[in-house]
C-alpha cells in the first residue's frame, strides 16, 4: 500500500480536480483506492456524490475524536473499488483544536494505520494551506504529488511547498518523497506556459509526469454531479489525459 498526498499551497491548481480523477481512474483500473478529504472544503467529497452536510462520521470525527478508521469509510456508489473518508465545514475549526493535542502532527498516521490488507492507494487531498491538516497529511504519506499551473506564479511558490517538504522530511516523517508534478489546465499553444514547463522541468527533472492535464471545461462540470469525469464523459479531452496519468502512475509505481 502506498499513500499519496495532493498538495500545493496555492489554491485552486487543481489539486482536488486530480485527486477525484486520478483516484478513480485508478480504482476503475482494478486498484482498490481510498480517497481521504482533508480539506473543509470538501470539494473532494462533492465531486464524488457525497452529500457532504449530512455526514457524521468524517475526517473531523477521525482526528480529533476517538472514532476509529474503519467508522468513517464508506464506499464511492458510483465508482468500483473507490472508498471515501468525506470531510466538511466541521474540519474548519480543527488546525486550532488539533493546536491543543499531543503528537498533533501524527493524528492521521497513527489512525490510519491497519488498512494495508484493504487498499492498494490512500490519496489525501490536502486544502490550499500550511497548516496542520496539510502537515498531517505529509506526516501520513510516502510521497507528495504537486499539481502545478504554469502559470508564471507557479515558480514563486516552489520554494515555500519544498520548504514545507523538507520541513516535514526533517522532523516528521524522514521517508516522504516526491512522487511527481503534474501540469494541470496546460495549454502548450500559449508561449508562457511553455517557458514555465520548461523551468518546471528543469527544476523538477523526471519527476514532472509526460501526460500534462489540457483544460477541459467537462472536467470543470462533472463535479456537479458528483461524478468523476469517467462516468461523466470518458471521451472529453480531459477524460483521456487522466486515464493517461494514471496508466503512468501505476507504471512507476508498478512497473507495468
Ligand atoms: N483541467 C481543467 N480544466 C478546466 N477546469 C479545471 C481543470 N482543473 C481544474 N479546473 C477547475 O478549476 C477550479 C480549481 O480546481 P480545483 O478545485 O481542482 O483546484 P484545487 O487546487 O483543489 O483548489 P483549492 O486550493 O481551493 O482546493 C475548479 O473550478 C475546477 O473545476
Ligand atoms: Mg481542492
Amino acid at each position: 500500500m502506498k499513500i499519496v498526498s495532493i498538495f500545493n499551497q496555492k489554491g485552486g491548481v487543481g489539486k482536488t480536480t486530480t485527486n477525484i480523477n486520478l483516484a478513480s481512474y485508478i480504482a476503475l483500473k482494478g486498484h482498490k483506492v481510498l480517497v481521504i478529504d482533508i480539506d473543509p472544503q470538501g470539494n473532494t467529497s462533492s465531486g464524488l456524490g457525497i452529500e457532504k452536510d449530512q455526514q457524521e462520521n468524517t475526517t473531523y470525527e477521525l482526528l480529533l475524536s476517538e472514532t476509529k478508521i474503519g467508522e468513517v469509510i464508506q464506499k464511492v456508489e458510483k465508482v468500483e473499488n473507490l472508498s471515501i473518508v468525506p470531510s466538511n465545514m466541521d474540519l474548519a475549526g480543527a488546525d486550532l483544536e488539533l493546536s491543543y493535542m499531543e503528537n498533533r502532527e501524527s493524528i492521521l498516521k497513527n489512525k490510519i494505520q491497519g488498512l494495508e490488507e484493504e487498499f492498494d492507494f490512500i490519496i489525501i487531498d490536502c486544502p490550499p494551506s500550511l497548516g496542520l491538516l496539510t502537515i498531517n497529511a505529509l506526516t501520513a504519506s510516502d510521497t507528495v504529488l504537486i499539481p502545478m499551473q504554469c502559470e508564471y506564479y507557479a515558480l514563486e511558490g516552489i520554494s515555500q511547498l519544498i520548504k514545507t517538504v523538507q520541513k516535514v522530511k526533517k522532523g516528521l516523517n524522514k521517508n516522504l518523497e516526491i512522487e511527481g508534478v503534474v501540469l494541470t489546465m496546460f495549454d502548450p499553444r500559449r508561449n508562457l506556459q511553455l517557458q514555465v514547463a520548461e523551468e518546471l522541468k528543469s527544476y523538477f527533472g523526471e519527476l514532472v509526469y509526460e501526460n500534462s492535464i489540457p483544460r477541459n471545461v467537462r472536467l470543470a462540470e462533472a463535479p456537479s454531479f458528483g461524478i468523476p469525469i469517467a462516468l461523466y464523459d470518458s471521451r472529453a479531452k480531459g477524460a483521456e489525459a487522466y486515464s493517461d496519468l494514471a496508466d503512468e502512475f501505476l507504471r512507476k509505481n508498478l512497473g507495468r
